[in-house]
């Protein structure tokens, strides 16, 4: 059972934000976070993102898939709408940050992304998103609308006491470098990309 372990304010480029480290034990080095913008009030409709790790694009900003601009996006939306973005250290889809690179190896030589995570013997998307809905539930949020366009983020959702009032679509234009793994997300995962999207 996760527990909220500490709590504080921040400045950053879009506004104030409240960052909430969640995790089982309090020597965790890897909670979850939950990053609240100011003045969100949480006892109403909340809009909020889940958002999985990926150092690769949010911290060295690859161009192999669009987890950095789309995590700006959360925090820019959050600050201008109120809402909140649940950050989960989920990365590569939860194979962790050596699989995914030894993922990528096998990409460079042609693989897929969910072929590559297969060849590993590993799940294609390791994910759980229980975790991100106890974190509204210990947050006291009831309903919220969900800035995804994964159906599984929606479904965890909708399988809990939390109303799930609307979807609002998080879509980054494609580009060369990652129009590959764009194709795969909306034809094997069933994410809802628009086709010819520009941004
Ligand atoms: N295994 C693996 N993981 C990847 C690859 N490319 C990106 N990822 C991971 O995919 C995850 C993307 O998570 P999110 O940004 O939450 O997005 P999403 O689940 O695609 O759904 P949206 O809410 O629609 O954006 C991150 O954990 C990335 O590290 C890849 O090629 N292989
Ligand atoms: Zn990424």
């Amino acid at each position: 059972m996760i527990k909220r372990q500490a709590e504080a304010n921040f400045p950053t480029d879009y506004g104030m934000f409240r960052m909430i480290a969640f995790s089982e034990r309090e020597k965790d080095w890897m909670p979850h976070f939950a990053l609240i913008a100011e003045n969100t009030d949480l006892s109403k409709v909340v809009n909020i993102r889940f958002h999985s790790e990926c150092i690769t694009g949010e911290v060295f900003h690859s161009k192999k898939c669009e987890c950095g601009p789309q995590l700006d996006y959360a925090l820019e939306y959050m600050q201008k709408n109120g809402g909140a973005v649940v950050y989960l250290r989920q990365e590569g889809r939860n194979i962790g940050i050596i699989n995914k690179l030894r993922a990528y190896e096998l990409q460079e030589k042609g693989r897929d992304t969910v072929e590559a995570n297969l060849d590993l013997g590993l799940p294609v998307d390791a994910r759980d998103f229980t975790v991100a809905v106890e974190i509204l539930k210990q947050l006291g949020i009831s309903e919220i609308n969900l800035l995804t366009n994964n159906p599984l983020k929606m479904e965890a959702v909708e399988n809990s006491s939390v109303k799930l009032v609307q979807r609002i679509p998080l879509q980054i234009a494609s580009t060369k470098d990652n129009e590959d793994y764009l194709s795969v997300k909306k034809d094997y995962f069933g994410h809802m990309l628009e086709e010819d999207f520009e941004g």
